[in-house]
């Protein structure tokens, strides 16, 4: 009784939140501002600057320290986000401890729960499809993380129907449990998916919004209480998206949102002893987490992604579009951006590459269908590039040259979309192979080509690689599919002739293999592998068989 009277106390939360929203939205289209909001994107500057703040113990809070960021595009101090330090960390402790291994809610506690987060993820994907909406998180996204108008929009969409996947009765789908008939009669097991409890969730400055969101409601959907830490230069989108969150029911208690440096979330974790944390970054940073939270991590970290050419030469313009679209788009700042490219010598009899070459050069900075890379200065890219071309029969394609007529100042980098060729027998010797496979996370690929029957040196070289996230192999001849899927690992492989490397939507796995740590994103069997641990009760409820005697100890 007292549960249905909580769910109906919670849908009505939602319900009525919502619904005075959408009538006051419906009623005041002509103004300029989102309910929800407290920034316009376009509005904010050197001289209005945004404000990034904190929630603990359900309470936005602000701290001393203000970690002011500059606009990628001018170099402006234009956000300032409210960081905490060592010394400020105790509530949050104190906020993750109040929550029981046992999590917020699990098949046997509170399931109202997982009914309200279908409620909530319903109204959520509703607001994200009003186009005032989905247009104000777009260019909240370009204005921290540089990218064209529809990249942007995808991650917004993709939140969106991800969102709207979940809603109904799907969060408590998320949990379904299964039994098996035991030895006798009472005895019977049951699987059950249950939370971690106080969890954490670091994300990157690459997608602001869909990285984030699809994590940090996977988490909440499996009853754990998560906190969520950004990089503090996108974290901006996040605080606007916990505001509509709110306004969509969640309860303010459920959430935790920091803003910090590296180091004092790792003492945070440490002394919170939060019992699992979703990393999503470099590689560096996950191999030490790994280590200082011995082993309770989930990691989706770099991605050397591959992309190779088959022996069936067809839809030249198709190819060469994808090529250009996977390691280019977002300034090639994807963690599944295409890094290399194995060519099929069939391929380099085409004009493949001087069309990639024509696609790479109608990219711009205007529109930001090439804009500043955000972990790369111009000078490591060019550096590296140097690197490259000192490699034997090794040669420019295109780019190679810093960007022109911009104000992107010089902690971040500003690049051509570049290509470089590097011989397939240089990159697999052992001073090469190192170097030509460090992935630039910049508008970089290197190319290579394979003859007729160097297939298996190509796959010699994706063996040795050592992160596995997506892959695509081009070609609609089965039994060359067949042969480079069954020799690796890539978690997110796309196979037939319109295989790309990025562009995951929320209705695939994406997530590396090969890797017990390994994270997915986005499915429902991302959400319960990263979101939850299995749990098998056991009934045994008799009845004891009537004859029942004391039998000799074993
Ligand atoms: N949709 C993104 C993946 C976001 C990941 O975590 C992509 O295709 O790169």
């Amino acid at each position: 009784m007292n549960r249905v009277v909580v769910s109906r106390e919670f849908r009505a939360r939602v319900t009525q939140t919502a619904l005075s929203w959408f009538s006051s939205f419906h009623l005041s289209r002509c103004v300029h501002s989102l309910p929800f909001a407290t920034v316009e994107a376009e509005e904010i500057s050197g001289s209005l600057p945004a404000e990034v703040h904190n929630i603990v113990k359900g309470k936005w809070t602000k701290s001393s320290t203000w970690n002011t960021i500059v606009d990628p595009l001018n170099g402006e101090p234009f956000i300032k986000v409210a960081e905490i330090d060592e010394t400020g960390i105790q509530p949050f402790v104190d906020s993750l401890s109040k929550c029981p291994k046992h999590g917020l809610h699990n098949p046997f506690k509170a399931p109202e729960r997982y009914l309200m987060y279908g409620d909530i993820s319903a109204k959520a994907a509703h607001m994200l499809s009003l186009p005032k909406v989905a247009d104000f998180f777009t260019r909240l996204i370009q204005r921290v993380a540089p990218k064209s108008y529809q990249q942007a929009y995808g991650e917004v969409y993709v939140t969106q129907k991800f969102l709207e996947n979940f809603s109904g009765d799907q969060v408590r789908f998320l949990a379904r449990s299964f039994g098996v008939p035991g030895n006798h009669l009472g005895q019977q097991s049951n699987g059950f998916r249950w939370p971690y409890g106080p969890v954490a969730i670091v994300t990157p400055f690459n997608f602001p919004l869909e990285i984030p969101v699809l994590q940090l409601m996977g988490a909440l959907y499996m009853g754990n209480k998560p906190i969520l830490k950004v990089d503090s230069k996108v974290s901006l989108v996040m605080d606007q998206m916990m505001r509509l969150l709110h306004y969509c029911g969640l309860p303010v208690e459920d959430v935790d949102f920091i803003n910090s440096d590296g180091k004092t979330m790792n003492k945070l974790l440490l002394k919170a002893n939060t019992r699992m944390t979703l990393f999503t970054g470099s590689s560096r940073v996950a191999e030490k987490l790994a280590v200082d939270l011995k082993g309770r991590v989930k990691l989706e970290d770099a991605g050397f992604d591959w992309k190779i050419l088959g022996p069936d030469v067809q839809e030249e313009d198709y190819v060469a579009w994808v090529c250009d679209q996977d390691a280019y788009a977002c300034s090639g700042q994807k963690c599944s951006a295409q890094s290399i490219l194995f060519m099929h010598e069939n391929w380099s009899k085409t004009s493949l590459l001087s069309k990639m070459k024509d696609l790479a050069e109608r990219r711009k900075l205007e529109d930001l269908t090439i804009g500043p890379v955000l972990t790369y200065t111009t000078e490591a890219m060019l550096e590296h590039a140097n690197k490259l071309l000192q490699i034997s029969g090794s040669k420019l394609l295109f780019g190679g040259e810093p960007l022109e007529d911009h104000s992107i100042p010089p902690v971040y980098g500003a690049i051509k979309p570049t290509a470089i060729y590097v011989p397939l027998e240089e990159m697999l010797k052992e001073n090469n192979y190192e170097l030509v496979t460090r992935e630039i996370f910049g508008p970089f690929q290197v190319v290579t080509e394979y003859k007729k029957d160097q297939l298996p040196l190509v796959l010699d070289a994706l063996e040795r690689m050592h992160a596995h996230l997506t892959a695509a192999v081009v070609s609609n001849d089965p039994h060359f599919i067949q042969e480079v899927i069954g020799n690796t690992v890539n978690g997110t492989t796309y196979a037939g002739l319109r295989a790309r490397t990025t562009g995951a939507p929320q209705n695939h796995w994406f997530g590396p293999a090969g890797d017990p740590l390994g994270a997915g994103i986005g499915t429902p069997e991302a959400i319960k592998l990263v979101w939850s641990c299995h749990r098998e009760i056991i009934y045994d409820i008799g009845p004891m068989p009537k004859q029942w005697e004391l039998p000799p100890s074993t």
